[in-house]
């Protein structure tokens, strides 16, 4: 919600902040972390969360400080609305509404306080005992501003770092495929619990009991659609070509920003998604994947990197150990084969030598 009105309100040079990397952040990301962050610690009190941003910018320039809460403010005013207070979460929805819609001082702080309390830069490390989640509170930064694909994204990860929830909320993916009538409903949702599948169902629906099982269904086009990264400096574009002239199978390409790629993977609206980064020294980030290896996963697909490493996600967040990603739909030996396509490009030498090696490849 806090996205989506953002999005309709967007003052694209005011509502942005350049970070040091040269990557955009705007109102819609810190809203969005605070609001994130204020149900996982009204649920989950205890447990830390490895949140793409920061308060910091937003601590510096009251102007957008003000941006920022107005949109959490705008979104969650529907709440008590939502819970008529006739029970005790009704009477706690509507406490937290008055809280929301007071505009002090001490309330903006109180929200700037929840972006830095989903933030490992502002907190300090995880420890190695301790499960936590990573949020990507708006993933495909460029796609938002762009008014394209983009994604909330939330993940659990074990005290083994192993990922066992994943979320995915895509405001702009069409229900139920990329090929859905253009009258259908814009807004998906999917989730998995490790071992117990992969759903999927329209974002506005609240009602869990209409969600369907996310499977993947066997490839039935000869063509093999591949989906990429709309941006050239997150992808490399010529490598993906070449890889895929090496498949000898006719090949479409769709390029789409955010972790949707994974969903089009999870849902059958392509077969491989191929992440080979532009920069060889790129590191992918967990909250930019975690959520969704694990819904392709449990929808019976597979995703490695681009070496045929498994996935890592360490709670320090950078993926030091893998480099870009290949996820494909279960077909017999797809994956080895792009993976292998991928390990014959003239330019991939450069990519290996970037990653420590020793560790057996494992599929
Ligand atoms: N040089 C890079 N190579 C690959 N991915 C990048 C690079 N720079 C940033 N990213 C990240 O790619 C993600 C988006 O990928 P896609 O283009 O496939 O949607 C973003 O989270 C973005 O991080 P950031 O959020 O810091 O901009
Ligand atoms: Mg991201």
């Amino acid at each position: 919600r806090v996205a989506r009105h953002v999005q309709a309100t967007l003052v694209p040079i005011q509502d942005r902040v350049i970070k040091e990397d040269k990557s955009p952040v705007t109102v819609a990301d810190f809203a969005s972390q605070a609001v994130v962050a204020y149900y996982l610690k009204r649920h989950f009190a205890a447990d830390r969360i490895v949140g793409e941003e920061d308060a910091a910018a937003v601590r510096e320039r009251p102007d957008l400080a003000k941006r920022v809460v107005d949109a959490i403010r705008h979104a969650m005013v529907g709440e008590p609305a939502a819970a008529a207070a006739t029970d005790d979460e009704g009477r706690t929805r509507l406490f937290s509404a008055l809280i929301v819609l007071t505009t002090d001082h001490s309330s903006t702080m109180q929200w700037l306080g929840l972006i830095d309390h989903a933030s490992t830069a502002a907190r300090g490390p995880i420890s190695a005992t301790e499960r936590f989640w990573t949020l990507d509170p708006i993933d495909g930064t460029k796609g938002f501003l762009r008014r394209q694909q983009y994604a909330v994204c939330l993940a659990l990860l074990d005290a083994q770092q192993t990922v066992q929830v994943g979320v995915l909320a895509c405001p702009n993916m069409p229900f139920p495929s990329l090929t859905s009538s253009p009258t259908a409903t814009t807004g998906s949702l999917a989730w998995a619990v490790r071992g117990h599948g992969a759903w999927h169902a329209p974002l506005a629906d609240t009602d869990p009991l209409s969600a369907t099982p996310l499977t993947v269904a066997p490839r039935t086009s000869a063509t093999l659609t591949v989906i990429e990264s709309y941006e050239s400096a997150h992808a490399n574009h010529a490598l993906s070509q070449r890889v895929q002239a090496r498949l000898a199978v006719p090949t479409s390409v769709v390029r789409m920003d955010s972790q949707a790629k994974y969903l089009a993977v999870a849902r059958g609206d392509a077969h491989v998604y191929l992440r080979v980064v532009g920069d060889v020294h790129y590191r992918e980030k967990i909250w930019d994947h975690a959520a969704g290896a694990l819904i392709v996963h449990e929808a019976g697909a597979a995703a490695v990197d681009v070496t045929g490493r498994a996935l890592e996600f360490p709670r320090e967040g950078v993926m030091s150990r893998n480099v870009g990603v290949v996820a494909t739909v279960r077909e017999d030996g797809l994956l080895e084969k792009v993976v292998k396509a991928v390990q014959g490009d003239e330019d991939f030498a450069r990519y290996a030598a970037t990653v420590p090696s020793g560790a057996s490849p494992k599929m």
